[in-house]
């Protein structure tokens, strides 16, 4: 059998953790395979291995048949084997033509050939049905584009075997759409594609067959056709999954509200415009909308990391609009930032150290978390054990640094810091399980809901429509920094909001 890829006997120590134990895979030529299994099974670690970013401690890799040996990505690349990663590995100052011949510029003369490079690409494109702007700056494209870009970045270096780890994650629908159609045209052509995700519809739709990794080994192999989601579920987890938790009759009065709030850009455009709404206790506001439209600035001023240009936000009746970060977070108002190597976690610094960061430096907080107005090293590695146990935080230990943790574990680092330390008011969450496997969905989901049900209101930020109606009271939709309507969310329906995501506007609703 011709198999593109042969991974055989792999295993790979860290120190404290082996990652991969022994693992056997087998890839078909031309055929798509997603890699899935729970945060931490060692997908990453497998594929950064095939991609030549790390060395396995033992075992064997065939490619087309023949045995290789990688020592970095170069030597990965030379045997047409490409990763595009979760974070994309793009110049934003450069244009896109720029970055698609980073490192491999043909040359003339001892010039560079950019007509040649440009015809090369754009036939590269066409070929793909990819169209984009070869002259743009990486920095202005919409990160459905940069990953495109990406793509073609590996085409062009030739590569037959194309590793993407979670491409979907920062994806809208339609670009993931988008994504699914290259990845079949690519197929077609006979390229060989390695696709991890947690999204077992995606899984359903992509792939023609399905590894499933848990605990560093693979558990268990099969044919796409041969199985469907709910199945994939048991098997990734191995055991059913808890049914949503159910919601308390509360009313609560109001927490949080906005009063005509924009932010106006530099360039004169307002990425925030006239937001009114009132969030309650015991309520969970879900934002829907494509990202781009002012989700991210409608978290950022609700926690006071920007300050409106116009409006007023008040907590619990009391105008906070020039409080800054600390002060509302001493009042109780916590933040799940939808980034959380930019903004929810300092990466070189331990589980431990994460678990008070930014509180550090609060002694009401470290009063009421440690008992102590200063830091105490014990009570601070006490207090990140029990977060670890709580959420299952997949680690050789407490003063493991959360660069050495994998995407999903370092989730919930942030989550399990932003519920447990500051013990919320609002609790603010801009796509809280981003990367993060489906048990610990679950988890986190009837985790939200119990806050909520304690009183705790939220604002749930996420491109994922299942996570808004699954957790949402009222459903809100942000088209171009506008809030187009607000909605109960059992009284909406998927397509209803799918148009008001694209901009159709129904003024009834907004005036409460
Ligand atoms: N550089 C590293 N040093 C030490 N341990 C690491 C390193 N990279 C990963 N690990 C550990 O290896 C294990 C496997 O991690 P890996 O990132 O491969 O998992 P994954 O299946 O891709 O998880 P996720 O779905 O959360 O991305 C985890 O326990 C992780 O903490």
């Amino acid at each position: 059998m011709n198999y593109a890829v042969e991974m055989l006997n792999i295993s790979k120590q860290y120190p404290g953790t082996l990652a991969n134990d022994d693992v056997s895979i087998k890839i078909k030529k031309g055929s798509v395979v997603c890699l899935v299994g729970e945060n931490g099974a060692g997908k990453s670690t497998l594929m950064n291995i095939l991609y030549g970013l790390q060395k396995p401690t033992t075992g064997e890799i065939r490619i087309n048949d023949k045995p290789v040996t990688f020592n970095s990505s170069l030597d990965a690349l030379k045997n047409n084997i490409g990763m595009v990663h979760q974070h994309f590995m793009l110049v934003e100052e450069l244009s896109v033509l720029e970055n698609v011949i980073l490192g491999m510029e043909p040359t003339k003369s001892l010039y560079i050939d950019y007509d040649k490079a440009k015809k090369e690409i754009k036939k590269l494109m066409r070929s793909n049905g990819i169209n984009i702007p070869v002259n743009e700056l990486i920095g202005n494209l919409p990160v459905g584009v940069q990953q495109k870009v990406e793509i073609i970045k590996t085409l062009y270096r030739g590569v037959d075997i194309l590793i993407l780890d979670e491409p979907t994650a920062v994806l809208t629908p339609q670009e993931t759409n988008d994504l699914f159609k290259n990845i079949r045209e690519l197929s077609s052509q006979g390229k060989t594609i390695i696709f991890i995700t947690h999204k077992l519809d995606e899984v359903m739709e992509v792939s023609d067959h399905i590894i499933v990794m848990r605990k560093g080994k693979v558990v268990g192999e099969m044919n796409t056709c041969d199985t469907d989601k709910y199945q994939l579920a048991e098997y990734m987890v191995g055991k059913k999954l808890p049914p949503v938790m159910d919601r308390k009759e509360i009313q609560g009065s109001p927490v949080i509200e906005l009063e005509n709030v924009s932010i106006k850009q530099n360039n004169g455009l307002y990425s925030l415009k006239n937001i009114n709404l009132t969030i309650n206790e015991g309520e969970v506001l879900g934002i829907a909308g494509i990202s781009g439209n002012g989700q991210g600035e409608l978290a950022r001023v609700i926690a006071g990391m920007t300050k409106p240009t116009k409006g007023k936000i008040l907590l619990e009746n009391k105008d906070i609009t020039n409080k800054n970060r600390k002060e509302r977070l001493l009042q109780g108002i916590s933040y799940i930032p939808a980034d959380r190597k930019k903004e929810g976690l300092c990466m070189q610094w331990s589980i431990a150290q994460n678990s008070i960061a930014g509180y550090h430096v609060m002694p009401k907080f470290l009063k009421k978390i440690l008992g102590f107005k200063f830091l105490d090293e014990n009570k601070i590695n006490d207090k990140a054990k029990e977060m670890i146990n709580q959420f299952d935080i997949r680690t050789p230990s407490h003063n493991t640094n959360v660069n050495d943790l994998s995407g999903g574990n370092q989730q919930k680092v942030v989550i399990a810091r932003e519920t447990k330390v500051n013990n919320p008011k609002l609790l603010i969450a801009a796509e809280p399980t981003r990367g993060v496997d489906i048990g610990a969905i679950s988890f986190i989901h009837n985790y939200i809901i119990e806050l909520r049900n304690s009183k705790t209101a939220a604002l749930i930020i996420s491109s994922d429509l299942d996570e808004i109606f699954t957790l949402s009271d009222t459903i809100a939709v942000l088209y171009e920094g506008e809030i187009v309507c607000k909605l109960k969310a059992n009284e909406v329906t998927r397509e209803e909001l799918g148009l008001y995501m694209a901009g159709s506007k129904r003024q009834e609703d907004i005036d409460e």
